[in-house]
């Protein structure tokens, strides 16, 4: 090695003129191909700079092309359009400036540092692939089918199910079981028929939207509760948001209704004092006793009840139902799970009827049976392990492959933490610039002709701004609306029943209504702002392509956003969504109709401020006075005594 030649002296030896001249020429042709090195690297460097200078050149032409036939308003008013949507692109642009790993170290090449040999050369193995070990339940998950055109399980012959709820079922317009229904509810009957026997093994359910999650687990509930003659609550169905719990009241009300089961909702939505009144009752005989059988609630308005009200007992609890499971468990709301958990399992220290001897007291307790559903359901077993399931089984769909999906060839690598959609679902993607997405907006609309079509926005805020501008660009012909947690459930409800029957052509909404909402043949569901999480995604276009319908996805984004976005659909295996082009030529006549109507936006914005500081001025000076009388009045009283 040259590394470690050690030049000593060698006495007087005598070099030939041949030797002197071969030594002369290999140092000259060294010096020559250290030069040609570096010509090359000069070479790459100004191509490099030449490409960015085009780069820049490039940008500022279309910059100058676009200003030309869309010029934005003197007070560039487009800032009530994009303002909070630059503030999330430059924080994704953060995000993805972290998520690209640190440059690698560059690999020398030995050959480049002339007389050297590098030691410690990179030639690092790499480490194996350590294989994720799933729990038995985790990796072998009944699989249900995501195929809703092609169904197999006629209602009528599910004899299994009691023929009263068939009857319901068929005047319901249900002939056909969706595939996640003939699988549970066959299940969830059998394994109940002996619950006190064999307690019943919990069961984690996976299945796209609008894929009829709902009915999986109320019939089953409905059959196993109707024969019941003593009312206690038996059946607790938790949800993340009111609106879904009142959704979820409803099925359970209308397959309830030839039975003497009594179901409650209870979401904060009407007076605690009411709340309370629906669920005990108090007598001199009995004590507290419950006027239900089913109670719908939400995670919050439940522990208020836990808390304070008096005779509210879930101690006879035979299921526990988390609808939305994903997104209820990762709700921290009032330490939902701990309070629920303690109430059900510890003693009653006081009662005396423990103490004694009898057959209640002897007969061990069932636990609730846990049924969790969402088509986002996590299958990371650390994140279910709080629930502390018993003998948990999986039902999950799996992202199908060409050659389609069976049972014997699933592969747990690949189906864990997949997420899959509906097979109607069509999903498309549009680049554009912040300044003019409203305006592609509007033109995706009308070149499609949609109606019924859901758009999302990350704020409410942001929903507000655009539906005004909606309503500018638009005028009358279409009807535009807007639904926010901003507004009172009665007007949400209003606005869901309207936009349901097809009354209301474009809803603007923000994340609230992402989830389980069940809107009847939805055209479209555009994501206006991009989604973060691809869970956000994945309910988001489940409000369209519902069982069985097709339906579009369309996202727009900003050219940064791209790439964060396929990484997301990645994450679902999906390669098939395509990118749909609105060019800026197809803007151009539209350029001073959207300049005027950014106007409109600008002074609707402005005078719903001064309205809004009215109001709040107004409030003030109501306070005000109020305490002004309040102090004259106890003044005289004073002054009379
Ligand atoms: N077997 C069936 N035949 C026809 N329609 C059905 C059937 N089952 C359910 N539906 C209808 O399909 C729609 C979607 O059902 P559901 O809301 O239960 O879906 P989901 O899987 O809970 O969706 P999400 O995950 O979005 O909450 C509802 O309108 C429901 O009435």
């Amino acid at each position: 090695m040259d590394l470690f030649v050690v030049n000593r002296y060698d006495g007087d030896k005598t070099i030939t003129e041949e030797e002197e001249k071969a030594k002369l020429d290999s140092v000259l042709k060294r010096i020559e191909r250290n030069r040609k090195l570096r010509q090359n690297q000069k070479e790459k460097e100004n191509k490099v700079k030449e490409a960015k200078k085009y780069a820049i050149e490039q940008r500022q032409l279309k910059k100058i092309k676009k200003a030309s036939f869309i010029a934005v308003p003197e007070n560039a008013h487009s800032e009530y359009i994009a303002k909070d949507e630059i503030a999330e692109i430059e924080d994704e642009k953060k995000v993805e400036v972290e998520e690209i790993p640190k440059n690698k170290k560059q690999k020398l090449d030995p050959t480049a540092i002339e007389g050297f040999t590098i030691l410690g050369l990179e030639t690092f193995d790499k480490k194996a692939k350590v294989k994720r070990v799933l729990p038995k339940w985790l990796s072998t998950p009944t699989v249900i089918s995501v195929n809703l055109q092609n169904l197999q399980t006629k209602t009528s012959e599910l004899k299994i199910l009691d023929k009263s709820l068939r009857k319901l079922l068929k005047e319901n317009n249900v002939k056909h079981l969706f595939p996640v229904q003939a699988k549970v509810i066959p299940w969830l009957i059998e394994a109940n028929k002996h619950a006190d026997v064999i307690f019943p093994r919990d069961i984690c359910v996976s299945a796209p939207t609008g894929s009829g999650k709902t009915l999986a687990f109320v019939l089953p509930v409905i059959q196993a509760l109707k024969g019941k003659t003593i009312k206690k609550i038996r059946a607790l169905v938790i949800l993340p948001t009111q609106d879904l719990a009142t959704q979820v009241f409803k099925t359970f009300r209308l397959y309830a209704q030839n039975t003497n089961l009594d179901i409650c909702l209870i979401t904060g939505n009407n007076p605690f004092a009411f709340e309370q009144k629906q669920l005990v009752s108090q007598n001199e005989a009995f004590g507290f006793v419950s006027k239900v059988d089913i109670l719908v609630c939400t995670a919050g308005r439940l522990v208020d009840h836990l808390k304070l009200t008096k005779g509210f007992c879930l101690k006879n609890l035979e299921f526990l139902i988390i609808d939305e499971a994903d997104r209820v468990l990762d709700s921290v709301q009032n330490d939902w799970l701990y309070h629920l958990e303690k109430h059900i399992y510890e003693e009653d220290v006081n009662s005396q009827t423990s103490k004694i001897l009898n057959l209640t007291s002897l007969q061990k307790r069932r636990p609730p049976q846990k049924l969790l559903f969402s088509a986002t359901l996590s299958q990371d077993p650390e994140k279910l392990q709080i629930l502390s399931l018993f003998q948990p089984k999986l039902f999950t769909s799996v992202v199908e492959t060409e050659e389609g999906t069976s049972n014997t060839t699933i592969n747990t690598e690949t189906f864990i933490g997949k997420y899959t959609t509906p097979k109607e679902l069509t999903e498309k993607y549009v680049v554009t610039s912040l300044d003019l997405k409203p305006l592609v907006l509007y033109k995706f609309i009308k070149q499609e002709k949609l109606t019924k079509t859901i758009i999302f926005t990350h704020s409410v805020e942001s929903a507000h701004r655009l539906m005004i501008l909606l309503k500018s660009l638009f005028k009358d012909e279409m009807k535009i609306q807007e639904i926010s947690s901003h507004f009172q459930v009665k007007n949400r409800n209003d606005l869901i029943a309207k936009f349901s029957a097809g009354e209301i052509d474009l809803l603007v909404c923000t994340d609230a209504l992402a989830r389980g909402i069940d809107f009847p043949n939805v055209q479209c569901v555009i994501s206006y702002s991009a989604p973060k999480h691809l869970k956000t995604y994945i309910h988001r276009a489940g409000r369209t392509a519902r069982a069985g319908e097709t339906g579009l996805a369309v996202t727009l984004l900003h050219k940064t956003q791209l790439t964060i976005f396929k990484t997301l659909l990645k994450q679902a295996d999906k390669n098939n969504v395509e990118e749909l082009t609105i060019s800026e030529e197809d803007l151009e006549p539209l350029g001073e109709q959207y300049k005027q109507s950014l106007e409109d936006l600008k002074k609707t914005i402005l005078k719903e401020e001064k309205e809004d500081l009215q109001k709040s001025k107004n409030a003030k000076r109501k306070v005000l006075k109020r305490k002004r009388k309040n102090s004259i009045q106890s003044n005289s009283s004073k002054q009379s005594t």
